[in-house]
Formats: C-alpha cells, structure tokens, sequence
C-alpha cells in the first residue's frame, strides 16, 4: 500500500512530515503526520487529538517539535476519525462522527463500516508510520480530551506496545459523562459492558498499570465538571495500586494554549521512561 507524502518541512533540525494513505481498518484514506529529529533511531510518543481536531492542531499550535528534537523523540500524530464524502456522519454534532472517532472499533451500524479507530492505530498505524523513520522500537501514547481518554485506554489495553502514558485534559470515565454516553451508546449499542473495555476508570481497576501516569489538567477548564471528571480517575488508580501523578494546572483552560504550556514537560518525562 502506498505512502503518499503530502507536505515536509524542516523543522528544528529535524523534519515534519504529513502523510496519506489506504487504511486497511477504517477502509478510508487516512492522514497522519511525523516528526522526526533526524538523529537516528529513537522512540515514538503518539499523540492523539480532541474532538473536532484532525493531526494539524496539535502539529501546528501545540509547539512540540522544539522538545521533541531536544529529548530525541519521533512524534506521530493520527487524524481522530476516517474521513472522506462516503463516511457517514452527524454534521451537526461536533461531538459525535467525523473528527469524534473516540478511538474505539464501533460495533453498531451504520458507524462500523469505518469507525474503527481503535485498530487503526493500535494496529496499523504503527507499522505505516515507523516504515518512514528509524526507531529504537519503543513507543509511548499521549493526548488531549477526547485523545488522552484514548491515549489511557490504548496504553492499559497494551501495555507491551505502550511503555509510557500521559495525558491532557482526558475524558478519564466516558460511561459516566455525556460525551461519552453519546459516543459509547451509539458506535457500540446500549451494552454498557462493552463500553468498559473503552473506559480508562474501569480499565485501570481490571488490568492495573506498571508504571507510573501523568495527566495535566487546567482548573478553569469549561468541560472539568461535566465531561471530565478527572478525580473519578485518581480515585480508581488509588483503588488499583497505580501512581498518577494529577496536576491541576492553575488558571487554565481546555484549549491548545493549556497543551502549549506543558508539552514540553510531558515530552521530557515520557523521553526519560523510553
Ligand atoms: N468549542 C469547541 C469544542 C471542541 C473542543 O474544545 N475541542 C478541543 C478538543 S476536545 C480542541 O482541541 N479543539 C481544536 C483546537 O483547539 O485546535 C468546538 O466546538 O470546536
């Protein structure tokens, strides 16, 4: 399957490229872009976005490629939901369809067709975007929102591909918040059993995690209270023996102005575990 290069720039010595290509998992031409620093083989942190994002936001406003060169880490950024004219959608829901894949492998029609964001990037991104870089084979997964609930919920399901987990922001419990009853109940049906496998607060109770997490998270952020519920998270951790490391930043907000300010911190502390 071919690898379509749409845009590379130099960048802090390095290279950030976008990609396109054939996914096998969501049947759609898929968008994703890498940073490399251009220093030999090193480790790959995954990003994966929020709702309505594609890789552009966090490639272009989040300022990681500075960090990343400096800590020697390959960056790898998917799209969060197949695209394309014969997808379906709900055009007027920013929460729900395109740009809301919620990175789970849909059960129930007409969305299983294409929403299967979970095997595409467990599964096949790694190999179609580490084909174009050299890696030292380690990998750790980050995310913003709607990206750290899937960057939790991958690296807990996987711990041998995932060495390394931190979010921002995450949507940390979706069976117990709107968005998530939303997304959940309508890409896998009303069996709530199966929206635990996609559910980082009952994942960490059933699986644990060995290693340590990091989540950042803004005081002033607008969907905290309602969508967010960061300590239902801290509690299950406690509960499972995991040590997370919450930091409720201060003044911040959900924005990518939050991500800017402490990216540079979590590329650091993943670079020191991989
Ligand atoms: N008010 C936003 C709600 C969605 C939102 O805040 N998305 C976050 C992730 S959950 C984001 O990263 N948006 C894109 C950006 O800020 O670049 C909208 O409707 O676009």
């Amino acid at each position: 399957m071919g690898l379509e290069v749409l845009n590379q720039w130099k960048c802090f010595g390095g290279t950030q490229s976008v990609y396109a290509h054939a996914s096998e998992a969501t049947g759609t031409r898929m968008e994703f872009s890498v940073f490399d620093p251009g220093k030999g083989p090193a480790p790959v942190l995954y990003w994966l976005s929020g709702l309505t994002c594609t890789w552009e936001n966090f490639t272009a406003k989040a300022g990681a490629q500075r960090y990343a060169a400096e800590h020697g880490l390959i960056l790898v950024c998917p799209d969060t939901s197949p695209r394309g004219d014969d997808v379906p959608d709900a055009a007027d829901e920013y929460d729900f369809g395109k740009g809301a894949g919620f990175y789970v492998n849909a059960t129930q029609q007409p969305w299983s067709k294409n929403y299967c964001m979970y095997d595409y990037v467990v599964s096949e991104l790694p190999g179609v975007a580490e084909a174009t870089v050299e890696t030292t084979g380690q990998r750790g997964i980050s995310g913003h929102s709607m990206g750290g609930h899937g960057a939790l919920t991958i690296a807990l399901k996987n711990p041998d591909q995932y060495k390394s987990v931190s979010a921002f922001s995450p949507i940390v419990a979706p069976s117990q918040v709107p968005w998530g009853h939303k997304a959940l109940g309508r890409y896998l049906g009303d069996d709530r059993a199966a929206w635990a496998d996609y559910d980082a607060t009952e994942l960490v109770v059933a699986r644990g995690w060995n290693g340590d997490i990091l989540i950042d998270q803004g005081s002033k952020d607008q969907f905290l209270e309602e969508q967010l519920r960061s300590t239902l998270f801290s509690d299950a951790c406690a509960k499972a023996g995991v040590t997370l490391d919450l930091r409720f930043q201060e003044g911040y907000d959900h924005s990518y102005y939050f991500v800017a300010s402490f990216i540079g911190e979590h590329i650091a502390w993943h670079a020191a575990r991989l």
